[in-house]
């Protein structure tokens, strides 16, 4: 990053507007180094690896991942690229046989990338097989035309994000060798016969890897935010806390500590969160090499789980960071803006966050009947036949929210999964039934992923080597997340019997109480981040705290300001002044 690529500026003089444009509105080749990369390294067999990946970490090729069209994003068994194998010259035929099958929305795919992993309906020997990975190369690698037979473009401008470009591909009866279907997993034989993969969704793996990226990704993004924002908390001061009494630090006021220090909080949940999540990746993967599938389920929900929470909760803390700065945090140059945009779209892309919860909560009622009947279920569920241990833990103790949570959980899943059984019994139609409970069932989900995301932190801060005095804070802000989010979720609690309307105000008096004692450690904890200004890219965040000087600095560089009178004063404001003459 030590130059603007495309400016050529060192990155110290860059206005920051061209930092975000490089580093938060869209990396160009960030599918191509994540995706497109891993889908070579989990879904290509290893003479396709030495064929491909060299090309790839050389730039030579520049992937993408396009397997959203414009008529389906989620529903990728209703992808309508096909992949028609031809026997007779042994490869397959990509073509896009309605509008509604253009890919739509991949990064790079407009005018960055030379090729892409496409996913596409297989067929073979008149059968379809459902979508599957294919490399293809979409444009001249020296002339970076697009190939005949495929039609690329740009799909317009976004909410953000938008110094990348997001592109639409066609096919047009478009040939690509056998070898191009991606085969580790599953295979077309040279006489068109299909070999099948020892579970049918490991060519969704890039997926779920990347959802784990997210979740990594998110907690930075956040970590980003609640920099600035405090940073800029501790130098703004506003108003009166005392009649007459010098203006204080808005953090000193307790509306501003409660909008930053829980999501100061939420970085770390997250980040434990992602590291365990990571873990279990690494393992899967390892295990699916050896051709054990038994935990694939299991990586599957917890990634979805943890995207969708880290995902929701980083965009809501941006948000409120944002809203914490005043009239500065809408400016350009504060960061936020653009932290904002390009963090909301994770909401949406890799799996939509309600579809994603919806799997969650498949899978949560799968389990809970499984264990009804004595079957096995595997780890993260078993809690939910289990008995309860409420009253071994010390009241409103840690361990004692942490049950709190299970039980909650545990109890809403019961009662969601009697109430789909009354729904099926009144349609008798499980598919009916199930979308008439979606809401209480997305509920569940959640409440199941936050129980995970505060089990995690507590474990983590109980076993991390550290100071004792850094201890100390992270139990603290430990203890102020659980807090939050039983506060944020009271129905749940009492609705259980886990907590009463007097344990929930003996937590909120804690709360406040939390808030004000790590009002001092505000400040240490995001520096603690250690965002070097360049990247920050903030008038409001950065490290010398010269937030006024720097907000007029980076108005200079406004274009608008290179001249007193604007061109526009003479084109349209002059004759409009006239015309009333
Ligand atoms: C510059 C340096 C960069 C370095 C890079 C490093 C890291 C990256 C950094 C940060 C990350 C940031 C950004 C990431 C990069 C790029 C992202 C940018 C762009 C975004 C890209 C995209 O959006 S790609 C397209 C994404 N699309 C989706 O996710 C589609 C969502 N839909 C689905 O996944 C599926 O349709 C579904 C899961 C919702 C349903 O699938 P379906 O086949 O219909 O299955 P069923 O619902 O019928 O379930 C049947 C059973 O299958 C199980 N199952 C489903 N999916 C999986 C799975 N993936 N694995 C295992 N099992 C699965 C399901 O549980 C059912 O099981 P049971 O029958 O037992 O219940
Ligand atoms: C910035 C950005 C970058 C992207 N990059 C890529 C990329 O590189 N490669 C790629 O292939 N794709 C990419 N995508 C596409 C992305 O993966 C899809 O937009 C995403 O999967 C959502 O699908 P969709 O757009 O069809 O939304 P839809 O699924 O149509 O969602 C619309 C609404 O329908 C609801 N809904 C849909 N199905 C259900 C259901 N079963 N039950 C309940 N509600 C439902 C959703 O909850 C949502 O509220 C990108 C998208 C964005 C915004």
């Amino acid at each position: 990053m030590r130059k603007l690529a495309e400016h050529n500026i060192p990155l110290r003089e860059a206005s920051i507007t061209q930092v975000h444009s490089v580093l938060r509105d869209g990396n160009p080749l960030i599918v191509h180094t994540s995706m497109f990369a891993n889908a070579l390294a989990s879904l290509a067999n290893p003479k396709q690896q030495q064929q491909w990946v060299p090309l790839a970490e050389k730039n030579r090729i520049i992937g993408t991942y396009a397997q959203t069209e414009i008529g389906h994003g989620t529903f990728v068994r209703g992808l309508e690229t096909t992949a028609i194998f031809d026997p007779e010259t042994k490869e397959f035929v990509l073509h896009s046989p309605t509008i509604t099958s253009t890919k739509w929305w991949p990064g790079g795919l407009g005018k960055t990338a030379n090729a892409a992993i496409v996913m596409a309906q297989l067929y073979t020997q008149g059968k379809c097989y459902g979508p599957h990975p294919f490399f293809v190369q979409l444009r001249d690698f020296d002339t970076h035309h697009s190939l005949p037979g495929v039609i690329l473009g740009e799909i317009g401008p976004r909410l953000g994000i938008n110094s990348q470009d997001n592109g639409y591909l066609r096919f047009d009866h478009y040939r690509i060798p056998r070898t191009n279907m991606l085969m580790r997993h599953s295979q077309v034989l040279e006489d068109g016969s299909y070999v099948k993969p020892i579970h049918n969704k490991l060519s969704y793996g890039t997926m779920v890897w990347t959802r784990v990226a997210i979740v990594h990704s998110c907690s930075k993004k956040l970590a980003c935010a609640v920099t600035i924002a405090t940073r800029y908390s501790a130098v703004r001061h506003q108003s009166e806390l005392v009649p007459g009494k010098p203006e204080p630090q808005i953090l000193e006021y307790q509306t501003q500590q409660y909008k930053l220090l829980p999501h100061i909080a939420s970085v770390f949940a997250i980040l434990f969160s992602a590291s365990s999540v990571l873990r279990m990746q690494r393992n899967v993967a390892a295990s699916i090499s050896k051709g054990n599938v038994e935990l694939l389920p299991e990586l599957h929900i917890l990634s979805c789980a943890m995207k969708a929470l880290s995902s929701q909760d980083s965009t809501q803390g941006i948000e409120t960071c944002r809203l914490a700065c005043g009239g500065h945090g809408y400016i350009a140059s504060s960061g936020l803006p653009s932290l904002y945009t390009s963090t909301t779209c994770t909401i949406t892309y890799e799996g939509e966050n309600t579809v994603l919860l919806l799997q969650v909560a498949r899978y949560l009622i799968k389990s809970y009947r499984a264990g009804l009947e004595g079957l096995p279920v595997l780890p993260s569920v078993m809690y939910l036949t289990a008995p309860s241990a409420m009253h071994q833990s010390p009241p409103l103790s840690n361990q004692a929210l942490i049950e709190a949570f299970r039980i909650s959980s545990a109890n809403l899943v019961k009662e969601t999964e009697s109430r789909l059984c009354r729904q099926f019994n009144l349609e008798q139609n499980f598919h009916y039934a199930w979308n008439r409970c979606s809401v209480a069932l997305v509920h569940c989900a959640e409440l199941h992923s936050r129980y995970y995301m505060c089990e995690k932190f507590l474990s983590t801060v109980e076993s991390i080597r550290a100071s004792d005095r850094v201890r100390s804070v992270l139990q603290d802000l430990c203890r102020l997340y659980l807090i939050h989010h039983i506060t944020l979720n009271q129905g749940h609690f009492l609705r259980s019997g886990t907590l009463s309307g007097v344990d929930l105000s003996t937590l909120e008096e804690e709360m406040y109480e939390l808030l004000a004692k790590l009002r001092p450690q505000a400040v240490p904890l995001v520096d603690a981040f250690d965002f070097r200004d360049e990247l920050l890219g903030s008038t409001l965040g950065a490290w010398d705290g010269r937030v006024y000087e720097r907000l007029y600095e980076e108005a200079q560089k406004s274009p608008l300001n290179k001249t007193d009178v604007s061109k526009a004063y003479h084109k349209y404001l002059q004759p409009l002044m006239k015309s009333n003459l």
